[in-house]
């Protein structure tokens, strides 16, 4: 029973992939594939010059542990080099990345492969999501496996929901079963053995929620090779997307940028058919096993492309116009935003945004490449173009974003004031425990802080209590700690030249519902002010601070302002401006 359960708890690197860390040529890549129930792989020889580039590259890295931090454009540079190796043809051009909400049925599939075939020009790396909420489904399965025993599996309504979306589509779109059978076979396994085990670790929810994109790419690639279009499916674990060991929040390290061009890019050169990479999905450098880049992990996944091959475009595909000035959940009236820098994007994103993945703004910058949001259902709308600079002449409030459920912490030196080395002690327990912090705002002698949730909350719930209470064990020492939970921060980011005149119409807004704002914090990136205010009275603010800003004609209004306030200044210069 328990070799059983052991048995179906199998990660790679159980089944002895460990050694396979930071580069190393994946030697058991083909046991694993055949037991994923895919098909041989090709193998790649290194006989372009790019490919011998990247690969010493990433031998450069792995002599050095792999956590070397590589010099950033040496993959571009490798993977560009070898253009005119081989009488290879065109390079690729665009990262397109889809969503789960993007291909969430078999419909949406032949949608989105008629959008890919739509932009002839191009010659993508295609990115996906698991369909639909397969992520959450397979979640719920995880957690009532532990408790519903190893006989009630196959009775579970998510694991009977996630195979009939699966089949269906498969069934709908013509397509062999075969292309998901073995994994479904799999993934009921590692359900039942979920259950043996009575326990569902970081680990292991990582590699049950691997199944989505598993799957949902290899029915894509299969769909588009029926209908005539070369398509390759690529495991990204198998590619050499290679991050921390940091279960369900993994990092990408710096050797993944080599590898992946490598891969791809001598792929490409030898037999060039469209690409199709599971998003969200990595390896880790230690463990050998399938790690996730967390929630919404697909959009790092892209970005990470489009810098490794140096593309021109970064595109990602969701189900709204582009980035909004508001969540649409919180303000049916939300706007697209056309133009975004990587800085503003990356705030908004940081500070809770659900559209776009926290980090993944990182690669596209160091790279230089813009990113693109676009809605897939709606093809026309012009989206939102994020670029390093924009023109911020007329800019005042760009969006405003809402991060809920945090937790605060005011924290006075018990001290007298005066007292130097205060701040440093405080920051110097944070990074002991290796938790982040979001917004600031300090004196002398007092502190006020947000904690990171997603750090903090990723976690057990039990460990979660353990870590707030060590943090507060450890001030405790030094001060006089205040926990405030059920916290709320709202973001307003825009162009903080212009920071008087939004916290103006913040504050006069705020007045009038009432609301006392608890802290405040501007970042010195001048793209956001952060003000904190408790849960209950947050989704109200953000509501009328859009109405205030977005809906009355209040920019118009400031344009009109500042023309008369350059005619005022320019008539007491003495000179008159004619309009
Ligand atoms: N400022 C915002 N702009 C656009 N969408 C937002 C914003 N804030 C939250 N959202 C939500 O993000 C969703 C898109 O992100 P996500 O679900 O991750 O897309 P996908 O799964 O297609 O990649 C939208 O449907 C919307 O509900
Ligand atoms: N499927 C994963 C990864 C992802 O990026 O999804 P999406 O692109 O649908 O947000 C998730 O649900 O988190």
């Amino acid at each position: 029973m328990a070799a059983a359960a052991a048995a179906a708890l199998r990660t790679p690197a159980r089944l002895g992939l460990d050694g396979a860390a930071a580069g190393e040529q994946w030697p058991r890549k083909r046991q694993w594939q055949r037991q994923r129930g895919a098909p041989a792989p090709v193998a790649v020889p290194c006989r372009t010059k790019a490919a011998a580039a990247a690969a010493a590259a990433v031998r450069c890295q792995r002599a050095a542990g792999a956590a070397v931090v590589e010099k950033k454009d040496a993959s571009v540079a490798a993977a560009q080099e070898g253009s005119g190796d081989a009488g290879a043809g065109p390079e690729l051009t665009v990262v397109m990345k889809f969503g789960g909400s993007s291909v969430a049925s078999a419909e949406r599939m032949r949608e989105v492969a008629d959008l890919v075939l739509s932009f002839p020009e191009e010659r993508p790396v295609v990115v996906l999501s698991a369909m639909g909420k397969t992520t959450n489904k397979l979640l719920m399965a995880g957690e009532k496996a532990v408790s519903c025993g190893a006989a009630n599996i196959s009775e579970l309504d998510e694991l009977s929901f996630i195979k009939e979306l699966h089949l269906g589509t498969v069934d709908q779109l013509g397509l062999d079963k075969s292309i998901v059978v073995g994994l479904l076979d799999e993934l009921e396994q590692l359900l039942k053995g979920i259950a043996m085990m009575k326990e569902l670790t970081l680990r292991t929810r990582d590699y049950l929620v691997s199944f989505g994109e598993c799957m949902s790419t290899r029915i894509f690639a299969a769909l588009l090779n029926k209908i005539g279009v070369k398509a390759r499916q690529y495991d990204a674990f198998e590619i050499g997307f290679i991050t921390t060991d940091d279960f369900t929040n993994a990092d990408i390290l710096e050797a993944t940028y080599p590898a992946v061009a490598k891969r791809l890019h001598g792929d490409w050169i030898n037999d060039p058919t469209i690409p199709i990479v599971t998003g969200f999905l990595g390896k880790g450098w230690r463990s050998g096993a399938i790690t996730t880049l967390g929630r919404g992990g697909s959009d790092l996944t892209a970005t990470t492309i489009g810098k490794a091959l140096g593309l021109r475009e970064i595109q990602v595909w969701k189900d709204v116009d582009g980035v909004l000035t508001c969540d649409p959940n919180i303000h049916p009236k939300a706007k697209p935003v056309p133009y975004l820098t990587f800085d503003e994007a990356a705030e908004l994103a940081y500070f809770g945004a659900q559209v776009l993945h926290p980090q993944s703004m990182r690669p596209a910058r160091e790279g230089d490449i813009p990113v693109r949001v676009k809605n897939s259902y709606n093809r026309r709308a012009p989206g939102t173009l994020i670029t390093k600079e924009r023109d911020m002449s007329e800019s005042i409030l760009t969006s405003i974003v809402l991060k809920s459920n945090i937790t605060m912490l005011d924290i006075v030196s018990t001290r007298m004031l005066g007292q130097y080395g205060f701040l440093a002690k405080v920051f110097s327990i944070f990074e002991d425990l290796g938790i982040s912090v979001d917004c600031v705002a300090t004196s002398e002698v007092s502190i006020s802080l947000t904690l990171d949730p997603s750090k903090l909350w990723s976690c057990e719930l039990v460990q979660q209590k353990n870590e707030l209470d060590d943090v507060i064990e450890e001030l405790e020492k030094i001060a006089v700690v205040h926990l405030l939970q059920n916290r709320s921060i709202i973001s307003l980011i825009g162009n903080v030249q212009r920071s008087s005149l939004i916290l103006e119409k913040a504050f006069n807004v705020l007045r009038r519902n009432g609301v006392n704002v608890q802290m405040i914090s501007q970042g010195a990136s001048k793209v956001n002010i952060s003000l904190v205010v408790h849960d209950s009275e947050a989704k109200q603010c953000v509501q009328a601070l859009h109405s205030a800003f977005f809906e009355n004609g209040f920019l118009s209004e400031v344009d009109k302002m500042d023309v008369l306030r350059d005619d005022f200044t320019s008539h007491s210069k003495g000179t008159v401006r004619s309009h």
